[in-house]
């Protein structure tokens, strides 16, 4: 009976010990996956800085007056660097510029430095230069170039600056949110932040830049990623017929001479590009184990082209069989060709697909609040720990 007994008690404190590994471990495990490691991948200008700057915006703090004003001088870079790309793009595109309008925006044209068009005394626009932009901005000619502004690089921030040329010419002008949000500076290197997102749940945030030659610096990025959150830029369809694009684990790249091209390569469709991109990070072993986040943004821009009648998608994705100027149709195509892809690789695997507009403040809250709370919430599940 003594001998029974003293069995039963080592039997119990064995069972304390390994109950208590037990919490140990699921506390350590619990630790861990209360910082998620997100990457931001996409190509470039698909809006992934924006999206950090929204969420800095949900999960930290608001902007001080200090840090808006330090974006006066991109957004006034952004505006000549809009205005240049105009101007150029009228001898390309043979529209005629009034020759009063040619003779006041000549020297737009040849300012180098952003310095250049900075009052010196207030840090605000000068005089000469907002009456240059907004002389050029109210040009005849100048509408007919934006409507074919996918044929030439622009900055998809222009419209907006343009049309708040007034307020930002002001020298008491202070940057608002949005105009932070709309601004437009090419990412070099990785930056990293930190955001609590839920209670307790950490994210960290790695941001880096998608152009082709900043590429080559994700790979260094690809370890013991939770969150991967792909941007892809809605509108980059192209504006003009071309050859088939066949979507499948061997799809065919096409590439057309006079469509909506890369910044970085003007022969490169941009579209072709995202789903080249796409098809390879969902294919990746290094993301094996990710929780995929898909964005398809700019569906602000996307909608106005759609609706415009001027870029149909039939006409230039031969695989598009749905109406024409139907803006729900166009989406779920685009929606249903991302997630096509992804699914060929990896059948099983969730995804958590979300048409944005990242320049829009409420919208985008939405959209983040429901992935934090889906995604991370899934993580702990899938790791056992809720
Ligand atoms: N209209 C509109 N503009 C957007 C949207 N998202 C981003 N932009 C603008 O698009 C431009 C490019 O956005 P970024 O966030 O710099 O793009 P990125 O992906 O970080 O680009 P890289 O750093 O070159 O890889 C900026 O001027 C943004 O304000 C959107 O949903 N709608
Ligand atoms: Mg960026």
């Amino acid at each position: 009976m003594g001998c029974s007994q003293s069995v039963d008690a080592a039997a119990a404190a064995d069972t304390r010990v390994s109950q208590a590994i037990e919490e140990e471990l699921k506390r350590a495990r619990r630790e861990e996956a209360m910082e998620t490691k997100c990457l931001l991948l996409g190509p470039g200008e698909s809006g992934k800085s924006t999206i950090v700057k929204q969420m800095r915006l949900v999960y930290s703090s608001p902007y001080t007056t200090a840090e808006l004003l330090s974006f006066r001088e991109t957004i006034f870079s952004n505006l000549l660097q809009s205005a240049q790309s105009l101007l150029s793009s009228f001898s390309a595109l043979k529209i005629r510029l009034p020759a009063d309008v040619k003779e006041e925006t000549r020297w737009l044209r040849e300012v180098d430095e952003t310095e250049e068009v900075v009052d010196p005394e207030t840090g605000g626009l000068r005089s000469e230069a907002a009456q240059a932009l907004g002389r050029l901005w109210e040009a005849e000619g100048t509408k007919e170039a934006m409507r074919r502004s996918a044929e030439f690089q622009l900055n998809d921030s222009a419209e907006y600056f343009f049309t708040h040329l007034a307020r930002i010419a002001s020298p008491s002008y202070l940057p608002t949110e949005e105009d932070v949000l709309r601004t437009r500076v090419r990412s070099i290197g990785v930056v990293e932040q930190t955001f609590e997102v839920l209670k307790g749940r950490k994210l960290r945030v790695v941001d880096v830049g998608g152009q082709r030659s900043e590429r080559k610096k994700w790979v260094h990025q690809f370890e013991n990623i939770g969150m991967l959150l792909y941007a892809l830029s809605c509108p980059s369809f192209p504006e003009q017929p071309r050859p088939t694009l066949i979507v499948g684990r061997r799809f065919v790249v096409a590439v057309s001479e006079y469509n909506q091209t890369l910044f970085e390569d003007s022969r490169q469709n941009r579209l072709d590009e995202s789903l080249e991109l796409w098809e390879m990070i969902s294919a990746s072993r290094w993301f094996r184990r990710s929780t995929f986040v898909l964005f398809l943004n700019k569906t602000d821009i996307f909608e106005r082209k759609i609706l415009s009648g001027f870029a149909p998608l039939a006409a230039s994705v031969p695989n598009y069989r749905g109406p024409p100027s139907n803006v729900a149709a166009a989406k779920s195509y685009m929606l249903d060709t991302f997630t096509a892809l992804y699914k060929q690789h990896t059948p099983e695997r969730a995804l958590f697909a979300h048409f944005t507009q990242a320049t829009d403040k409420v919208s985008t809250q939405v959209v983040l609040g429901a992935v934090m709370t889906g995604v991370l919430t899934s993580t702990l599940q899938e790791m056992g720990l809720l």
